[in-house]
């Protein structure tokens, strides 16, 4: 049954989902947060701040305020970076539709609280409770804009809300799986863009593909140690949202995660290549994923690491050397009990 969908706001990603619900016959409302890309929008039918050179299908509006992207919607993508996540749940508070479904595309850890993005949703919209789901996979919003194969994951506590979901997106272009841990996919897409830094760095400064590669096992390795001190299901971290997109975004060259990381190896500074990148979501979760770790007490070295770089000051080769340099130990994901 084509239902009414809203995504507030349309960033790249929302504006690329908006691409398989409008062919599935749902009438799809953006909220351009600029006015004047509301304009451009009614003129060409594309979202050149965001997505551009991706025409939208018929039955894909755009409007300047979220009261009229949500109106009598049935479904509602929250598609803020996660630093605009809170705004964006208090600007849609009041014209939130009683009963909608609500799903969080946001990959992303709140610095300031270490929450996840479905968390920091229910602090602000506690009435979304029941019906909340969070999508995460290894999902470039360029190719799903034109159409070329994908598949992703879609997680709720009710079984309903998922296959709500899945039936709303699931098409010949992209395949969507249910899943019961919000949790575990919520972390492997927060966690694996850090990663995907370090990558990034380490091909940066051409240290080769042997250290990549390292670098990729070893991250889903501490990865999955905090997703499992946290109470994940260690078996999510081997799904599409956990090892399916770590590595795209480790070795995909679309990952502006990647490419900030490249450009650091590269000696560039990094609020030059932050500038031109817009949305790098694994600088803020390396604050909040580094304080987590430490707090529960797991050990999450290539993280240290790229924060360390980040906001330390450490250079690319010294972070290297100490991650060469630890002590010798087994592979595993132990949690200390
Ligand atoms: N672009 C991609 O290929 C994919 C992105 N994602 C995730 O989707 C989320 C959004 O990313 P993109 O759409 O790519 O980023 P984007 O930079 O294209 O869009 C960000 C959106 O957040 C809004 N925003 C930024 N600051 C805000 C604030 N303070 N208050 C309210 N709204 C604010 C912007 O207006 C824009 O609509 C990120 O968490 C990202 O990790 C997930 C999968 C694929
Ligand atoms: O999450 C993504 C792919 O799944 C997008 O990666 P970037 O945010 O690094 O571009």
């Amino acid at each position: 049954m084509p239902m009414r969908v809203a995504i507030v706001p349309a960033g790249q990603w929302g504006t690329a989902l908006a691409v398989p619900l409008a062919e599935n016959g749902h009438a799809v409302r953006l909220w351009l947060r600029r006015p004047e890309d509301v304009d451009v929008f009614r003129r060409t039918r594309t979202n050149p701040r965001h997505l551009p050179g991706a025409p939208l299908p018929d039955g894909v509006e755009a409007f300047p305020t979220p009261e009229e992207a949500l109106d009598h919607a049935d479904l509602v993508i929250l598609g803020s970076a996660s630093r605009g996540l809170r705004d964006t749940c208090r600007a849609i508070r009041a014209h939130l539709p009683p009963g909608a479904l609500v799903l969080s595309i946001t990959k992303g850890l709140e610095p300031e609280t270490h929450l996840r993005m479905s968390q920091v949703i229910l602090d602000e919209l506690p009435e979304v409770e029941g019906r909340l789901a969070v999508l995460s996979g290894p999902n470039f919003a360029v190719e799903v804009a034109r159409r070329l194969p994908a598949a992703t994951v879609v997680a709720a506590g009710d079984p309903a809300v998922a296959a709500a979901w899945q039936h709303a997106f699931m098409g010949p272009r992209l395949r969507v799986y249910t899943h019961d841990d919000v949790l575990g996919v919520e972390l492997g897409g927060a966690l694996k863009n850090v990663i995907a830094i370090g990558v990034g760095i380490s091909d940066g400064l051409g240290a080769g593909e042997n250290a990549r590669a390292a670098l990729i096992t070893r991250g889903m390795a501490e990865i999955g140690r905090l997703g499992v001190a946290l109470g994940a299901s260690p078996l999510t971290f081997a799904g599409l949202s956990g090892v399916g997109d770590l590595v795209l975004t480790c070795t995909g060259d679309l990952s502006r995660n990647r490419r900030l990381g490249l450009a650091i190896g590269r000696g560039e500074a990094a609020e030059a290549a932050l500038r031109t990148l817009g949305t790098v979501e694994g600088v803020p979760t390396a604050r909040a994923a580094v304080q987590l770790a430490r707090e529960v007490g797991v050990e999450m070295p290539i993280t240290e690491r790229v924060h360390a770089v980040l906001f330390e000051g450490e250079s690319p080769a010294e972070g290297l050397e100490l991650l060469m340099g630890r002590d010798r130990t087994k592979e595993s994901w132990h949690v200390p009990a």
